[in-house]
C-alpha cells in the first residue's frame, strides 16, 4: 500500500452511537435556500435551464447582477416551525441546511464577512431558528457547507501563481474561521455536509484539510463528516490512493443510487436525490421528469435495502415558502410512512436473494425482515429463497397484522407467498417475517 500522512484514518465502520444513529435515520430532509431563490431559475424574462442555485454561472446572468441579490433578501413567509413540522410529518430523522452555497452568501450572522443576512433586508439570522425548530421536533440538524466560495477574493479554483497561493492562504483561513464560528454558535448539530471540494486548489490541501476536520471533531464530539471533505496527500477524494473510504460514510452518490451491495464497497453511505432531475435550489418552472411519491419511496427503500441513508431535497421559494409540489409529495411519503415506517428506521442490508418484487430490509436490532413489495407478480405469489436452516413462521402484514401468511415450500429453502392485501394500498404493502433459526 501507498504512504499516506493523510489518508483515510480509520478502516471499518464506526461504531460509536452517534454513528449509530446516523446509520438508523433511513430517511432525511435536504434543504436548499438562498439568494438563487430570488431569481427561481429566471433572469430578465429569460428561462435558465440548468440547476437554480449555479445561475450566478450562467453566461446570461452577469455576476454583479447576482452580487446584487443580497439587498432583496426577505423572506417574511418563513416559518422555520412551520418546515421542521413538515418534516416531522415526512418522516425524516434528520435534515441537511444549506448555510453557505457556492454563491458564498451566509445564511447565519458570520464575523468574517459582511456577504450574510445580516446585511440583508431580512437581517437575521436564518440557521439558528432552524436548528432550534428542528431540534424541538426531534429531527437532528447537520450542516451543508461548501468550501467553493465564488464571492471571497481569496477564492482559487486552481493555484498558479503565487499571487494565487499567498490569496488562497487567506482563504483557507477564512474557510476555517467559519467552520469553527459555525460549531460554536450550533453545538447541537450533529455533522457537516461538505459540497464543493473538487477545486485542484483545494485537493491540493490534504494538511490542512486533515488538520481542520481533527479540529472540528475535537470541538463536537463524535461529528459525523462524509467522503466528500478531505483530500488525500495526492488529491483523491472520497477513497484515498489505497482504496479506503475518506471520512465516516460515503458521500458519492448524488442524484443517483447504488445498484448491487456490492457498489456500496459494504460502507455506510448517503443518497441526496432531487424532486425534478437536477434542481437543488428554487426553480419556478420545474421541467423535465418530476418523481411521484411512488418513485421517491423506491428509492427510499432500496437505499435502506443497500445500508444507506435517503436524502430529499426541499428547495424554498425566495419569500421562504416550501412549494406545494414539495408539500403534496411530503404529504404523501408521509402516509406511507406513517404505516410503513418499521420497515426503514434502523434497518439495513439482508443477505437473501434479491427478488423481482421488490426490496427486503432487516432491523439491525429485532431481526424482523420486511418484505417491501413494489412489483405484485401477475400470480400474486411472492417468491423468497432464505438461507438454509431458516424457517418463515411468522409471517404476516405490517399494516394489518391479524392478516397472516403460511408460506408455500415449493423447493428446498424456496417459498411462496401468495398476497393477499387489498390493491386499493397506496404504495408498496409491506409484509414482515420474522424468521426462526
Ligand atoms: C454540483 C453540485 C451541488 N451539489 C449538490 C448537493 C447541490 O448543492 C449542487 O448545487
Amino acid at each position: 500500500s501507498i504512504a499516506l500522512e493523510h489518508g483515510s484514518h480509520r478502516l471499518g465502520k464506526r461504531t460509536d452511537e452517534m454513528m449509530q444513529t446516523w446509520r438508523n435515520y433511513g430517511l432525511g430532509q435536504f434543504i436548499h435556500w438562498g439568494l438563487y431563490a430570488i431569481p427561481g431559475g429566471h433572469w430578465e424574462g429569460k428561462y435558465y435551464g440548468g440547476a437554480a442555485e449555479w445561475i450566478r454561472s450562467w453566461k446570461d446572468m452577469p455576476n454583479e447582477a447576482y452580487d446584487e441579490l443580497y439587498k432583496e433578501f426577505d423572506p417574511q413567509n418563513f416559518d422555520p416551525r412551520a418546515w421542521a413540522k413538515q418534516a416531522k410529518s415526512l418522516g425524516a430523522k434528520y435534515m441537511i441546511i444549506t448555510t453557505k452555497h457556492h454563491d458564498g452568501f451566509c445564511l447565519w450572522p458570520s464575523e468574517y464577512t459582511d456577504y450574510d443576512v445580516t446585511n440583508s433586508p431580512y437581517g437575521k439570522d436564518i440557521i439558528g431558528p432552524l436548528v432550534e425548530a428542528y431540534d424541538a421536533e426531534g429531527i437532528d440538524v447537520y450542516l451543508y457547507f461548501s468550501v467553493m466560495d465564488w464571492n471571497h477574493l481569496g477564492y482559487r479554483s486552481k493555484l498558479e501563481t503565487e499571487e494565487d497561493r499567498e490569496a488562497y492562504e487567506g482563504f483557507k483561513e477564512f474557510t476555517r474561521n467559519q467552520l469553527l464560528e459555525l460549531l460554536d454558535l450550533y453545538p447541537t448539530t450533529k455533522g457537516l455536509w461538505f459540497d464543493g471540494t473538487w477545486d485542484a486548489a483545494w485537493k491540493e490541501q490534504a494538511a490542512f484539510a486533515d488538520k481542520l476536520e481533527t479540529e472540528m471533531r475535537e470541538k463536537i464530539p463524535g461529528l459525523i463528516i462524509g467522503s466528500r471533505f478531505r483530500p488525500d496527500d495526492y488529491g483523491n477524494r472520497h477513497f484515498d490512493s489505497n482504496g479506503d473510504l475518506m471520512g465516516d460514510y460515503e458521500q458519492g452518490w448524488e442524484r443517483k443510487l447504488p445498484e448491487t451491495f456490492e457498489d456500496t464497497k459494504g460502507n455506510d453511505w448517503d443518497c441526496v436525490m432531487t424532486v425534478p432531475e437536477n434542481q437543488w435550489g428554487y426553480h419556478s418552472d420545474w421541467r423535465g421528469h418530476v418523481k411521484t411519491s411512488f418513485e421517491l419511496i423506491e428509492m427510499l427503500v432500496k437505499s435502506v435495502s443497500l445500508n444507506g441513508n435517503f436524502v430529499m431535497n426541499f428547495g424554498p421559494d425566495g419569500q421562504g415558502s416550501i412549494r406545494e409540489e414539495e408539500t403534496k409529495l411530503a404529504a404523501e411519503i408521509g402516509d406511507w410512512m406513517d404505516v410503513n415506517h418499521e420497515a426503514i428506521y434502523g434497518c439495513g442490508y439482508l443477505d437473501w436473494k434479491k427478488q423481482d418484487w421488490g426490496y427486503y430490509t432487516k432491523n439491525r436490532e429485532t431481526g424482523k425482515v420486511y418484505m417491501v413489495v413494489f412489483n405484485r407478480p401477475l400470480n400474486g405469489a411472492l417468491r423468497v429463497k432464505t438461507p438454509s436452516k431458516i424457517g418463515l413462521e411468522k409471517v404476516y402484514s405490517l399494516k394489518e397484522p391479524s392478516v397472516t401468511y403460511e408460506p408455500e415450500e415449493v423447493h428446498k429453502d424456496e417459498y411462496f407467498i401468495h398476497l393477499k392485501e387489498s390493491k386499493t394500498s397506496k404504495g408498496p404493502v409491506v409484509i414482515v417475517i420474522e424468521p426462526t433459526k
